[in-house]
């Protein structure tokens, strides 16, 4: 059976992928991604770029090892080319048990988690379960001492542990759950656009946490974002997506500078104008 290996470098490779979601009623099978290759070195950290629609999300919850972890069938991610690996485990039939223990390795932040928090569990449940989950036995003062670091870093007093997401706001329940995604310690992170609908004051506190965990746990990340600050901080490496393709890949300087690609050199621009959107906010 495979196991994780958390020294695996590459961390994650991907070859000629193809994903494709299910025919809806008595339509075709609708192909997301099709013929990416990439590969992202141990340690590294790679944000991945694109319009709406261009298959960022379909790519990167196959690649934390998500494809079937939904509700309706209609959604669930078939690999119809191509093989991919994260930690060296194939992300291709695999046993039940080899499912969990690679998503207790591979971190997931889905899109707009902040609006699936659990309900009815206060902040600190919500943050300690997944290690409670784990095991029950595990030192209560360390994990303590690591959720007031981290409530420190994204800026949320500690009495907001007692309250429920109902009574957070959404960009706080948002850093809650970038914060509970976190809480394994995974060697492989994707999080999908995890400033989303954060105000411009508290986008920067999240960038701040992902980089204090990426340097405390030496982790590989792969970051949906266009979020100027964030891509700054982490992105040194970019994937750029257009209409379920690679279309652009490499350090993200180098890639703006010689843009060869027309929907880069735009994507360049707009970053651009972004970036001085928020400085001129400032
Ligand atoms: N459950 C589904 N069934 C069929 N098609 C889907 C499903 N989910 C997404 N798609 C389609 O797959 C394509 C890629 O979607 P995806 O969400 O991966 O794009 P994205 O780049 O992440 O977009 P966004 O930035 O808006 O989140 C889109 O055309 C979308 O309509």
């Amino acid at each position: 059976m495979a196991h994780p290996d958390v020294a695996a470098d590459p961390a994650i490779l991907a070859s000629d992928v193809s994903l494709t979601y299910p025919a809806h009623a008595g339509g075709r099978a609708f192909h997301a991604v099709e013929g990416i290759s990439f590969t992202v070195p141990k340690g590294t950290v790679v944000a991945l770029l694109g319009e709406s629609g261009s298959g960022k999300s379909t790519l990167t919850r196959f690649l934390a090892g998500r494809a079937k972890d939904v509700g309706e069938k209609n959604s669930r991610i078939r690999l119809t080319g191509g093989a991919a690996s994260v930690l060296d485990v194939p992300l291709r039939r695999q046993s039940r048990r080899t499912h969990a223990r690679l998503t207790a390795y591979a971190g997931y932040l889905a899109q707009d988690a902040g609006a699936t928090l659990p309900p009815d569990l206060n902040v600190g449940d919500i943050l300690v379960n997944p290690i409670a989950e784990r095991s029950k036995d595990f030192d209560r003062e360390l994990l303590g001492a690591q959720i007031a670091e981290m409530m420190d870093i994204v800026a949320l007093p500690l009495s907001k542990l007692q309250e429920y997401p109902y009574e957070l706001s959404k960009g706080q329940r948002q850093r809650v759950a970038v914060m509970q995604s976190l809480m394994l310690d995974p060697p492989v992170y994707f999080a999908d656009e995890p400033t989303l609908g954060v105000d411009a004051n508290n986008r920067p506190r999240i960038v701040d946490l992902l980089r204090w965990y990426r340097e405390r746990a030496d982790a590989t990340m792969m970051l949906i974002s266009h979020d100027i600050g964030m891509l700054e901080a982490l992105g040194q490496d970019v994937l750029v997506m257009q209409e379920g393709r690679l279309v652009g890949q490499g350090d993200i300087n180098d890639i703006f500078r010689r843009a060869d690609h027309g929907y880069v050199q735009r994507l360049a621009q707009a970053l651009r104008s972004t970036a001085y959107d928020e400085i001129a906010e400032e």
